[in-house]
């Protein structure tokens, strides 16, 4: 499985920001945008592109442009929402197509509450957002998802990754590509990541302190 750690200054400044437990939900909210900007940029560095004519200022000019393949964006509720409009920045053409799964926080097994998927999955690079790579169950069931409805090129866009749950996935679905922030420690005995973000969803949403 390709797993992608994005090393650039900006995007470690900006993901060890996120991890002071004082953060305020505007400011979280904000750092995890920016982040996912940032992330799409590599992620995307990748697109092919083609040649074509078009009429310039001093007549006709060859430019690039994407070739092919769309992509549509796949936010996982709840805490997914939070990387979309940074996602959305660069591309704001994207169809997107949303999942609810919820971690059942006593067996942390993920559980399916919502699916609405667009339409041509097959000829679509799907772009999975969500912050926290933890046990990897959410994302194999959303990978699941996705390839039953037709998709076969899928990225996974993770503020952060733990090595338990990048193991789990590639045991699954070893063609997936990962791009991450970072590849953190390990989990707690919660499931929570170490060092983590804590609670990514409530931390966006301001549904609970800390
Ligand atoms: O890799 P896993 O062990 O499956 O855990 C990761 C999932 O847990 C969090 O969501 P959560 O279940 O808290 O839902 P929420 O976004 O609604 O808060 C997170 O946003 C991932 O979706
Ligand atoms: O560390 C974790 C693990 C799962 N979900 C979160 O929001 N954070
Ligand atoms: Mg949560």
């Amino acid at each position: 499985m390709k797993v992608v750690e994005v090393r650039h200054p900006l995007v470690q400044h900006k993901l060890g920001l996120m991890r002071r437990g004082d953060n305020s939900t505007k400011t979280f909210r904000e750092l995890a945008s920016e982040v996912a900007t940032l992330l799409t940029y590599e992620a995307t560095a990748d697109l092919e592109t083609e040649t074509v004519q078009v009429e310039g200022w001093a007549g006709p000019v060859a430019i690039e442009r994407i070739k092919g393949r769309k992509i549509t964006l796949v936010p996982i509720l709840r805490a997914g929402l939070g990387m979309l409009p940074g996602v959305l920045e660069l591309l704001p053409a994207a169809k997107v197509g949303v999942v609810g799964l919820q971690r059942d926080e006593a067996t942390l097994g993920a559980v399916t509450y919502y699916e609405k998927l667009v339409g041509n999955m097959e000829d679509r690079i799907a772009l999975i957002l969500d912050p926290m790579l933890a046990t990897g169950g959410t994302l194999i069931a959303t990978v699941d998802m996705l390839k039953a409805a037709g998709a076969t090129r899928i990225k996974g866009l993770f503020l952060v990754a733990a090595p338990e749950g990048l193991r789990a996935v590639e045991a699954v679905h070893p063609d997936l590509e990962i791009y991450t922030a970072s590849i953190d420690e390990r989990l707690d005995e919660r499931g929570y990541i170490l060092p983590g973000l804590g609670d990514a969803g409530d931390k966006i949403f301001g549904t609970r302190a800390g």
